[in-house]
């Protein structure tokens, strides 16, 4: 059975929480296959010592590249720290990411408390789990 998956991806406001996630669940996260737009990438390689595969930033399609992992059904979670306090240049692009999880039923996490709760539930830790997927 494969590693799973998981996209770790933070607006700037957000990066420190993402971090400080990160180093709580590094233990967990080692044994994932990740994957990150580029700044949050580059952050959690230095800061946190993760072998992350990075991404373009966000603004130059880096959601985008994410989005497109879950259209190949290859992402099985997405926690994504995004700033409901400022806007960012590229929203449609978060939209369109959030969106995609929405059409794929892949389980995303935009704050500390759903992060936790996906890190910590059984159903992830099971190799056998799979989200149905839709039928459209
Ligand atoms: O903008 C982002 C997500 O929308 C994140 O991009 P960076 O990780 O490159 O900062």
């Amino acid at each position: 059975m494969p590693n799973k998956t998981i996209a770790l991806v933070a607006h700037d406001h957000k990066k420190p929480d993402l971090i400080a996630w990160a180093k709580k669940n590094k233990m967990h996260l080692e044994s994932l296959d990740l994957v990150a737009t580029g700044t949050t990438g580059g952050l959690l390689t230095k800061e946190v010592g993760l072998h992350v595969r990075c991404f373009k930033s966000g603004p130059l399609g880096g959601d985008q590249q994410i989005g497109a992992l879950i259209a190949e059904q290859a992402l099985d979670v997405l926690v994504f720290f995004w700033d409901p306090m400022n806007p960012a240049p590229h929203d449609p692009d978060v939209k369109a990411l959030l969106r995609l999880c929405s059409v794929w039923n892949v389980p995303v996490a935009c704050n500390l408390a759903t992060a936790d709760m996906i890190i910590s539930s059984p159903l992830f830790h099971d190799p056998d789990f799979k989200p149905e997927l839709p039928r459209y």
